[in-house]
């Protein structure tokens, strides 16, 4: 039988605990939300399989535990992943700060040419904003990574968030075998925030 994709490609949501890791594969998994909180215990995934470039890419989204008490088991699985996204919550400073540690943590524990993405997550609270956007801008430009503010509640930016760190995982293993041709480069910083509608910073 006929493989049912192209390319198998690992993701990894890490962040802290609450900050929206599970309803964000949830909503691009299954397009749903739920405002019930169940903590994360240990590892799981959830598949969803998109369409770039007229490729199939079936991606396998691993969730993490924030919770400290687990990071032994979580950060044994950042070896495999081809894709890690780093999550923090807009109405949360602490979240944000510590990106920095996440980050820290993925260059311990992932492969070196692992790709990096940055979610500002439950951007439809507004109100509550406590980390601004430039803020989160400048640490992924620092960090030459894209970014994006997500609503993984209004679905906002979900599926550009995914699609996009799929799009350069698929880029970079192009550009590694040799067919760079085959695809277009990766949405430049204009086109990417016109598709998105989101900030984006580029790598
Ligand atoms: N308003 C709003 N609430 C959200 C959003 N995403 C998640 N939440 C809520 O935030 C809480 C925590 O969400 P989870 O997805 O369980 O957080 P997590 O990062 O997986 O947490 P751990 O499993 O403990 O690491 C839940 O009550 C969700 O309903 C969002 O985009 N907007």
């Amino acid at each position: 039988m006929a493989k049912a994709y192209d390319h198998l490609f690992k993701l990894l949501l890490i962040g802290d605990s609450g900050v929206g890791k599970t309803c964000l594969i949830i909503r691009f998994a299954e397009d749903n939300f739920n405002s019930t909180y169940i903590s994360t215990i240990g590892i799981d995934f959830k598949i969803r399989t998109v369409d770039i470039e007229g490729k199939k890419i079936k991606l396998q989204v691993w969730d993490t535990a924030g919770q400290e008490r687990f990071k032994t088991i979580t950060t044994a699985y950042y070896r495999g992943a081809m894709g890690i996204i780093l999550v923090y919550d807009i109405t949360d400073e602490k979240s944000f700060e510590n990106i920095q540690n996440w980050m820290k943590s993925i260059k311990e524990n992932a492969s070196a040419g692992v790709e990096r993405l940055l979610l500002g997550n439950k951007c439809d609270m507004e109100v509550k904003r406590k980390v601004q956007r430039e803020q989160a801008e400048k640490l992924a430009r620092e960090h030459g990574i894209r970014f994006f503010e997500t609503s993984a509640k209004s679905s906002l930016n979900v599926d550009e968030a995914f699609s996009s760190l799929a799009r350069d995982i698929l880029l970079k293993s192009s550009r590694r075998s040799g067919n760079s041709n085959k695809v277009p480069p990766t949405t430049d910083l204009k086109s990417c925030e016109k598709k998105s509608g989101a900030k984006c910073s580029l790598g």
